[in-house]
């Protein structure tokens, strides 16, 4: 596949950081310096300047979990795209429903988001998904499209091979609950055909799209093995570097 897969650990409001600093060590051991694999670790904010001293001259990433769409100023609480860089952080996670549920951000603030990660020289990892409500209202291709369409709003077709696009059902994380692999493929690949439709083909083919959602060792080869399956946005899985590094020796295996 010409997409290189990734995997990317968000480690949500988890590890000190001296923990985070100990999980990043053992991560960097097991990832090699010509991996075939793009591994991304989001720690929070507090411990992203100690991880990136810790993975620095490894293969691992850096990535953050979220940024304030404005250079500098009277935000109290948030963090800027140029803190953000001067970590070395190379990706940011925008969108995740954790944000929209608890934190009310709009597709257009998550579109601000992305633009702003895209003209500060961060890859953002836009997130969408649906509810169970949404999906047994056989809602659940709409809402994606909205949810990335509104996302992407005025990102050029140069930009978007910087872009990864999540696909994380909502009802899926932390709850243990995955979503088939054909009930993942079927989102993916229409993600992929909306992108397609926006900024062709060729584009389209060059995004990664992962999965998240209760994704583990046990069941990431049969997700992977999907055609329009990049690679995962884990969460829980990727608190432990035993789990962790299963995920990424799934995702070299399908490579
Ligand atoms: O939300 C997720 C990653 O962003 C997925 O979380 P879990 O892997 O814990 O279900």
């Amino acid at each position: 596949m010409s997409r290189k897969y990734l995997i990317a650990g968000n480690w949500k409001m988890n590890k000190t950081p001296a923990d985070g600093a100990d999980l990043a060590k053992e991560i960097a051991a097991f990832v090699t310096k010509d991996e075939s694999v793009e591994v991304v670790i989001c720690p929070t904010a507090v411990a992203l300047d100690r991880v990136s001293s810790v993975i620095e001259g490894s293969a691992v990433k850096l990535g953050a979990q979220n940024l304030y769409p404005k250079a500098s100023g009277a935000y109290t609480g948030e963090i800027s795209a140029e803190m953000l860089r001067a970590v070395f952080a190379k990706y940011v996670v925008l969108g995740h429903s954790e944000r929209r549920e608890y934190f009310g951000e709009t597709d257009a603030f998550v579109n601000e988001k992305v633009k702003f990660s895209l003209e500060n020289n961060l890859n953002p990892i836009l997130c969408i998904g649906e509810t169970l409500e949404q999906r047994e209202a056989d809602e659940t291709l709409e809402v994606n499209k909205t949810q990335l369409l509104g996302g992407l709003e005025g990102v050029s077709e140069e930009d978007m091979p910087k872009v990864v696009i999540a696909y994380e059902p909502v009802w899926a994380i932390g709850t243990g609950k995955t979503a088939t692999p054909e009930m993942a493929q079927e989102v993916h690949a229409a993600i992929r055909s909306e992108l397609a439709a926006k900024y062709g083909e060729a584009v389209a083919e060059k995004v990664r799209i992962l999965y998240g959602g209760s994704m583990k060792p046990a069941n990431a080869d049969e997700l992977l093995a999907m055609k329009d399956i990049d690679g995962g946005l884990i969460g829980g899985a990727a608190l432990d570097a035993k789990s962790f590094s299963d995920l990424i020796a799934s995702a070299r295996k399908a490579d």
